[in-house]
C-alpha cells in the first residue's frame, strides 16, 4: 500500500472541513487523511463532533466549509447520501437501518437497482453471507427476528453487495453487542481491511478500539487533538483526554464485610462479601473467561486455580453444580444466552426456580411483584412476552432471575448495564448495591471503563494472567484506561 514516494495513498480525505449548526461549531477546520485498508478509531467526549464527521462523510450533513476527497478526487456536488453510497462509502449504526418485517434477502437488495434474476441474486446473497461466516442467517428469515449482531452483519453484507466497499464507517457498533458478537464483528472488520476497505470506527469503548484499530484520532470541541498510531500511544495523554473528570459520589460507601471470593496465583483477586469488584479488560478479554470458569462453563479450561469462596474451594464442572452452591452468572449476551425469547416475563424470572425451590404459581406471582419493585421494571404485565419489554427492562428481568428468588452466595456479572438506557443503569446499580449490602460478593467483568467506575468499590485491570488492582478515587476511570493501554499489545498491529 506504499506509493513510490514512500507515502501511503489516500482513500478518504478532509481539508479545512468545518460544520456549523447556527452558533455551534461542530467541526472546526479538520484536516484528516485515511489510507486504503486503514482501521482508524475515532474517539472523543459526547459532543466532540464524531457523529458529525461521519454524517459529512455519508452526505447526511452538508459541509459549511472545506472539502472532502475520495481516492484523490473532490466529491462531485451535490454530495447526497445516495451518491455517496454509490461511490462505495457505507455506514453501520448501532441499530441497523433495516426493514424488520422484510426477509434478509429483500433487505439485502432493497432499493439496490440490481435487475439481475432472482436466482442469481439469491446465490450472490448466500455466498456473501457465507463468506463472512454467517451460514446460520437464512435468506428468508424476517430481519426483525434476528439478534442485533446478525442484523449488523446483514447491514454490512448489504453494503458489500452494492459493489466495492471503499470506506466503512462504524458508529458505536458494539454498544449493545455481547462479547461473541463483538468478536465476530471485529473479525469482519479485519477481513475488510485486508481487502482494502478503509474503516473509521467510532466507539467510546477504548478496549474495542485498541483491539482492532491501528491508529486513533481524538476529537475535542470539533478539533483533532490527537492523531497517533496505536503502537507507541501515549497512554497517559489518551486516558486523560478520554476519561471525564468525575466528582466522587459523596455518599459512596463500601459495604465490604467478611470473607468472600479469593482467586490465588496467578491473579491474586479478592471480592469480599458485600463488595462489588470490577474486572476490566479488552473486548472479549480474559476477564470474561474468569467468570465463565468460575461458573463451570469452560470445563475444558478447568477451574480457576486456587479459587475459594468463604474459605472453601470453588471448582465446578458444569453450571448446574455452580447454581447448587449459590454461584449465579448473568452473561453479557442477554438475548442469546440469557432470556428465553418465546416466554412470558414472569416465566423468564421464575422458570429455572419453580422445580428447584418447589415454588407454586402463587409464590411466583408474589415474587414477580417484588422483582418489579426492586428493579423498577416498567412495561406490560408479567404475563406479556419478554420481547414486549424494552432492552433495559429485559435486562432487569434477567438480573432479577439470578438475584431474587434465591440470594446468591456469589454473583458473577458480565457487562450488566451494556446497551441499556441511562435510567435503567441507575435502577440496576441501585438494586445490585442493595444485594451487596445484604452480604453477596459481586464480581463484574466489563470492557467498558465507565461501567466499572460507575458501580464498583474496587477493580482490577486483567490482561493475560495478570490482574493490576485499581482503587476507587476520582481518577479511577482514567487509571483503568491507562493501565490497560500500557499492558495490552495491539493485535492488529502485530
Ligand atoms: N443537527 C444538529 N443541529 C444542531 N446541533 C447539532 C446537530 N448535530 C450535532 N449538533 C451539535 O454539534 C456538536 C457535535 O455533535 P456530534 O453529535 O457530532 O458529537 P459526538 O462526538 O458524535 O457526540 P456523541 O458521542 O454524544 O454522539 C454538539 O454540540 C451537538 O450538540
Amino acid at each position: 500500500m506504499i506509493s513510490p514516494e514512500g507515502t501511503s495513498p489516500e482513500r478518504l480525505g478532509f481539508s479545512g472541513l468545518s460544520v456549523r449548526f447556527g452558533s455551534t461549531v461542530a467541526l472546526d477546520a479538520i484536516e484528516l487523511s485515511f489510507a486504503p485498508g486503514e482501521i482508524v478509531g475515532l474517539l472523543g467526549h459526547n459532543g466532540a463532533g464524531k457523529s458529525t464527521l461521519l454524517n459529512v462523510a455519508t452526505g447526511a450533513v452538508p459541509r459549511t466549509e472545506g472539502s472532502m476527497r475520495l481516492d484523490g478526487d473532490e466529491l462531485p456536488e451535490p454530495v447526497t447520501p445516495g451518491r455517496v453510497a454509490g461511490l462505495g462509502i457505507a455506514v453501520i449504526h448501532q441499530e441497523p437501518a433495516l426493514a424488520p418485517n422484510l426477509s434478509v434477502f429483500d433487505n439485502l437488495y432493497l432499493a439496490s437497482g440490481d435487475t439481475s434474476s432472482r436466482s442469481s441474486r439469491r446465490a450472490r446473497a448466500r455466498a456473501a453471507l457465507d463468506a463472512v461466516g454467517a451460514r446460520g442467517i437464512g435468506l428468508d428469515s424476517p430481519v426483525g427476528m434476528l439478534p442485533l449482531g446478525n442484523r449488523q452483519i446483514v447491514d454490512l453484507v448489504r453494503a458489500q453487495l452494492r459493489g466495492h466497499l471503499k470506506v466503512l464507517l462504524l458508529d458505536e457498533p458494539t454498544a449493545a453487542l455481547g462479547e461473541a458478537e463483538t468478536r465476530v464483528l471485529h473479525r469482519l472488520i479485519r477481513e475488510l481491511s485486508e481487502q482494502g476497505t478503509t474503516i473509521v470506527y467510532v466507539s467510546h469503548r477504548l478496549p474495542d478500539i485498541i483491539d482492532v484499530c491501528r491508529r486513533v484520532v481524538v476529537l475535542q470541541g470539533g478539533a483533532v487533538v490527537m492523531d497517533s498510531p496505536v503502537e507507541g500511544l501515549d497512554s497517559r495523554d489518551l486516558s486523560h483526554a478520554l476519561a471525564p473528570q468525575v466528582d466522587l459520589e459523596a455518599s459512596w460507601e463500601s459495604t465490604a464485610a467478611g470473607p468472600g471470593l479469593e482467586l490465588g496465583s496467578p491473579f491474586g483477586i479478592s471480592c469480599r462479601a458485600g463488595e462489588i469488584v470490577g474486572l476490566y479488560g479488552i473486548a472479549a478479554g480474559p476477564q470474561f473467561r474468569i467468570l465463565e470458569q468460575l461458573y463451570g462453563l469452560r470445563s475444558g479450561a478447568g477451574p480457576v486455580p486456587e479459587a475459594t469462596l468463604a474459605g472453601s474451594p470453588l471448582s465446578f464442572s458444569a453450571p448446574a453444580a455452580a447454581i447448587a452452591r449459590g454461584v449465579h452468572y448473568v452473561p453479557a449476551d442477554r438475548e442469546r444466552d440469557g432470556l428465553i425469547a418465546g416466554m412470558s416475563a414472569l416465566d423468564n424470572v421464575y422458570l429455572p426456580w419453580r422445580g428447584r425451590l418447589r415454588m407454586g404459581a402463587r409464590a411466583a406471582h408474589q415474587g414477580y411483584a417484588e422483582a418489579r419493585e426492586t428493579y423498577n421494571i416498567l412495561g406490560p404485565s408479567g404475563d406479556a412476552a419478554i420481547a414486549a419489554f424494552s432492552g433495559g427492562n429485559r435486562q432487569k428481568h434477567l438480573l432479577a432471575r439470578w438475584t431474587l428468588p434465591r440470594r446468591p452466595e456469589l454473583l458473577l456479572l458480565a457487562q450488566p448495564t451494556q446497551g441499556v438506557d441511562v435510567g435503567a443503569k441507575v435502577d440496576i446499580r441501585r438494586a445490585l448495591r442493595g444485594l451487596a449490602a445484604a452480604g453477596t460478593p459481586v464480581l463484574v467483568a466489563s470492557s467498558e471503563s465507565d461501567e466499572i467506575a460507575s458501580m464498583c468499590d474496587r477493580a482490577y485491570v486483567v490482561t493475560g494472567d495478570r490482574a493490576v488492582p485499581v482503587e476507587r478515587d476520582e481518577h479511577m476511570e482514567e487509571n483503568l484506561l491507562r493501565i490497560l493501554l500500557e499492558s495490552t499489545p495491539n493485535e492488529s498491529a502485530a
